[in-house]
């Protein structure tokens, strides 16, 4: 917890730093690539310093972090923490990464801000950074205990053994462990994985599991759109390598018998193909509405698996909508995904997948429904981690991290 008097300098001084963020981060990122050109080759996500997400993302949730100090909320830390934590874990991050941040971070906003960094206003900053990073090493450190890893040591070499067009733009990969098993994972989680790329950098992106917890081998797919997927897509295929890490990941199923809703759109589907396989596998009949939005009925991946997986559950119903397509009287909607006529149970747990504005979209409908925020949860991958609302959301926080 941080002191009452350092919360009154951050509440002074807050304004000012959100109102320099975008003078702040570039600086901030130019300062530590110089000093670390490794982190933004093997660790920072390389796509989104171009188009100049990232500078936001890493500085932005420090100001996150410290409004949320500002008006304590005990279950939004958590879960901002909690999601950051899983991440990072994913990546590999270490303790020993923290003071690097910390002292070019704190360079940049002395060169941007100039003489308000009093000494006050700097201790009061300083104390914020070390209580998020302590917060968040604590965390990350549970969750490398928990997947019985040394902290850091994540990375494991896998065989590709199948690779299956799942829609004219995403493949699905299935890779083995050299030897041996996989460990199981929970359903939900995502893995890291990193590819070498021509110029000699890796770069590291996370993909959904898709199959079973519980089977020796994990699944995964990968829609083409960007620098590490293209690479997936043209280089790797049955009998090559693969550097992936351990499962990390907090999006789980509730436990209990609540009904469950599952919302995807376009290639979001993957974790939800993951939590049906675990739900007909565990003989679940709890009742399940399944809802997909895609741009079309052909470009819908893993279209008849998902169909599959609905129809071998008894409590489960699936409806569609395409943004373009024609009535195939099988009940699926041309247009955005409305819930307009869908009843939702107030005791639904929603598990949403997608791109933001899907996920922001059928979020606000399930709160106009009285569904209570709390039952309402999401998985996005990109730059902003937990910028949709909700959770997190509405304090603007934002990935604290590396990728
Ligand atoms: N690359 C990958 O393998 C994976 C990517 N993702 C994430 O999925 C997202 C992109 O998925 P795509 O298949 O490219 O999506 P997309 O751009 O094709 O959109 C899929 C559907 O989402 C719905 N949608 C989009 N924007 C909406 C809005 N503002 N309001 C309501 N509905 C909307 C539409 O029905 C659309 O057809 C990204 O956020 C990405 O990070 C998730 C898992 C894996």
């Amino acid at each position: 917890m941080i002191s009452d008097p350092t919360r009154e300098v951050l509440a002074a001084t807050l304004p000012a730093v959100e109102g320099a963020l975008d003078d702040i981060t570039p600086l901030f990122y130019r300062r530590m690539f110089a000093a670390h050109p490794e982190l933004l080759d093997d660790l920072f996500n390389r796509a989104n310093q171009k188009i100049g997400t990232q500078p936001k993302v890493l500085a932005g949730s420090i100001a996150a972090f410290a409004r949320l100090q500002l008006i304590p909320d005990a279950a939004q830390q958590k879960f901002i923490i909690d999601r950051v934590a899983h991440k990072h874990a994913s990546l590999g991050v270490v303790a020993d990464q923290y003071p690097i941040v910390h002292k070019h971070l704190f360079a940049a906003i002395v060169d941007v801000l100039g003489e308000a960094v009093t000494p006050e206003v700097a201790a009061a900053w300083d104390e914020l950074y070390w209580e998020m990073a302590d917060t968040l090493i604590g965390r990350e450190n549970e969750l490398y205990a928990a997947a019985g890893v040394v902290p850091g040591d994540v990375w494991r070499d896998v065989v590709v053994i199948g690779r299956d067009q799942v829609s004219p733009d995403a493949v699905s990969f299935t890779v083995a462990a050299a030897d041996g098993r996989l460990p199981a994972f929970t359903p939900g989680q995502y893995i890291s994985v990193q590819v070498p790329l021509d110029d000699g950098a890796h770069q590291i992106r996370q993909y959904s599991l898709t199959g079973a917890p519980n089977e020796p081998q994990w699944r995964f797919s990968v829609k083409r759109d960007g620098e590490v997927s293209t690479y997936l897509h043209e280089r790797l295929f049955e009998g090559d390598d693969l550097h992936v890490s351990t499962p990390f990941g907090d999006l789980a199923l509730p436990e209990g018998d609540a009904p469950l809703l599952l919302a995807s759109a376009g290639i979001g589907c993957t974790p939800v193909i993951g939590l049906l396989h675990h739900l007909v596998q565990t003989g679940d009949d709890r009742p399940v509405q399944v809802l997909h939005a895609d741009r079309s009925r052909s470009r819908q991946p893993h279209r008849g698996e998902l169909a599959e997986l609905v129809d071998q559950l008894p409590g489960a119903s699936l409806r569609q909508w395409y943004e373009t397509g024609y009535d195939a009287g099988d009940g699926s909607r041309i247009g955005l995904m409305s819930l307009d006529d869908i009843p939702i149970d107030p005791e639904t747990v929603a598990l949403l997948c997608g791109p933001a504005g899907f996920l922001s979209s059928i979020r606000g409908s399930l709160l106009d429904k009285d569904l209570s925020e709390d039952r309402i949860h999401y998985e996005t991958f990109g730059p902003e981690l937990v910028r949709v609302g909700g959770r997190g959301g509405d304090a603007g926080a934002s990935d604290g991290g590396a990728a």
